[in-house]
């Protein structure tokens, strides 16, 4: 199991007020499975992301993630752990404006401790497989809201994570630029194998679902029929892109 929730409840706020962002959650994601959350605002869609992301504890429960206990794991390894197995899209793009797009693509596997050079020729492979080779050191300031989001999804899989997590993939961007980052989520599931977690409120990402899950109150309501996936997507590129990123994966011992 790729990810598991067991009976997690998330209670911010303390003394007279109180919310409950998760109420009892229980939950089980078997790897390779695109998982997308719906539902209204303050349904707790961001709060389960952050702790699937190990970004927030839960008040009560245990969350699993590869395997591990992560409320076991001690501060100190957490951040590892995260850099390694988790790839978190922010809502906003979230790149460090003064740094190039490679050299923010780059940076976690910096932090992970991989040499400079060989950071960058992989952020370099990975801007390809996003379709932004030309865009290597070009800075977040001269790029459109699009390329942003691409370069963070470049960035986002840096060290090659098990799970990717995505907040509201589409909502900052125009259609077009959506239906390529969309494309790219689903032949990214494809090819490797990562583990995705979506929440949006645009009706098309549902389109790359193995599963939709709805919720209300923070809690989960599982989609009685998953809509179909239909979106058509040019893999050649991607995958010539790939083909080479794993060459450079094997160097790096990713
Ligand atoms: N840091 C926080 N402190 C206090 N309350 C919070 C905090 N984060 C979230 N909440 C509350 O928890 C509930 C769930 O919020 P959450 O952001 O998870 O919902 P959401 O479904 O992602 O909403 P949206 O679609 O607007 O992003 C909301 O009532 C929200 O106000």
């Amino acid at each position: 199991m790729a990810v598991e929730l067991r009976r997690v409840t998330k209670i911010y706020g303390n003394g007279a007020v109180k919310i409950v962002a998760l109420d009892d959650v229980t939950l089980s994601v078997e790897a390779g499975e695109v998982i997308v959350l719906m539902g209204p605002s303050g349904s707790g869609k961001t709060t389960m992301l952050n702790i699937i992301a190990t970004l927030d504890r839960p008040t009560s429960g245990e969350v699993y993630i590869m395997g591990t206990d992560v409320g076991k794991l001690p501060e100190g390894r957490l951040e590892r752990f995260r850099l390694r197995n988790i790839g978190y899209l922010f809502q906003s793009f979230n790149l460090v404006p003064y740094l190039t797009a490679e050299q923010n693509v780059a940076l976690p596997l910096m932090a992970l401790g991989v040499k400079k050079e060989l950071a960058l020729l992989r952020a370099r492979a990975l801007l390809e497989y996003v379709g932004l080779e030309k865009a290597a050191t070009l800075y977040p300031h001269q790029m459109s809201g699009g390329m942003q989001q691409r370069v963070a999804i470049a960035r986002a899989l840096a060290t090659n994570p098990p799970i990717l997590i995505l907040d509201e993939p589409t909502s900052n961007i125009d259609l077009e630029n959506a239906a390529v980052v969309l494309g790219l989520i689903a032949v990214t599931n494809k090819l490797m194998k990562t583990t995705v977690f979506v929440a949006t409120h645009d009706p098309d990402v549902a389109r790359i679902a193995t599963r939709v899950i709805y919720m209300r109150g923070g809690r989960v309501y599982e989609a009685i029929e998953p809509p179909r996936r239909e979106l058509k997507i040019d893999i050649d590129r991607a995958l010539s892109a790939y083909e080479k990123l794993k060459r450079i994966d094997e160097l790096l011992g990713l």
